[in-house]
């Protein structure tokens, strides 16, 4: 099990933000602003339904990983913290609805 979380990736796409490194992606995106971020995340999104339905695990796996990245880029430059959205999931939990479902045997 890795040590590594959101909040260390979170912590290195603010730091890498404004870097002013020209071979940081981040800090092209960053520079790109809220448009091309966003279309990226969309597209990141597209190809992870993409692995998921072909049953490709490990593209599953890297995809997940490139919509991550690029869903904190965009949560980044709209200003809004990770712990904005944990707070929101941590206040879904006490919801029977949502607890009940979440216990339900998919199909
Ligand atoms: N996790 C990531 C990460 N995942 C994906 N990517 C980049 O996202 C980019 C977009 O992927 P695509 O396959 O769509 O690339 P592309 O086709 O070249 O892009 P376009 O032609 O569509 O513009 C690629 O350049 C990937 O390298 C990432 N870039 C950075 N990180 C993390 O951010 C850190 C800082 O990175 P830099 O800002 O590049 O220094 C890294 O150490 C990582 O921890």
């Amino acid at each position: 099990m890795t040590e590594f979380s959101l909040s260390d990736l979170e912590k290195i796409v603010g730091e890498r933000a404004h870097s002013g490194d020209p071979d940081s992606w981040t800090a092209k995106l960053f520079a790109r602003g809220i448009d091309k971020a966003a279309q990226k995340l969309g597209e990141e999104a597209v190809e992870t339904v993409i692995a998921a339905v072909k049953g490709d695990k490990q593209g599953l796996v890297s995809e997940s990983a490139d919509l991550i990245y690029h869903w904190l880029v965009v949560l980044g430059i709209a200003g809004i913290p990770l712990s904005d959205v944990l707070k929101e999931l941590e206040g879904r939990t006490g919801r029977s609805g949502i607890a009940e479902k979440a216990s339900r045997p998919q199909g």
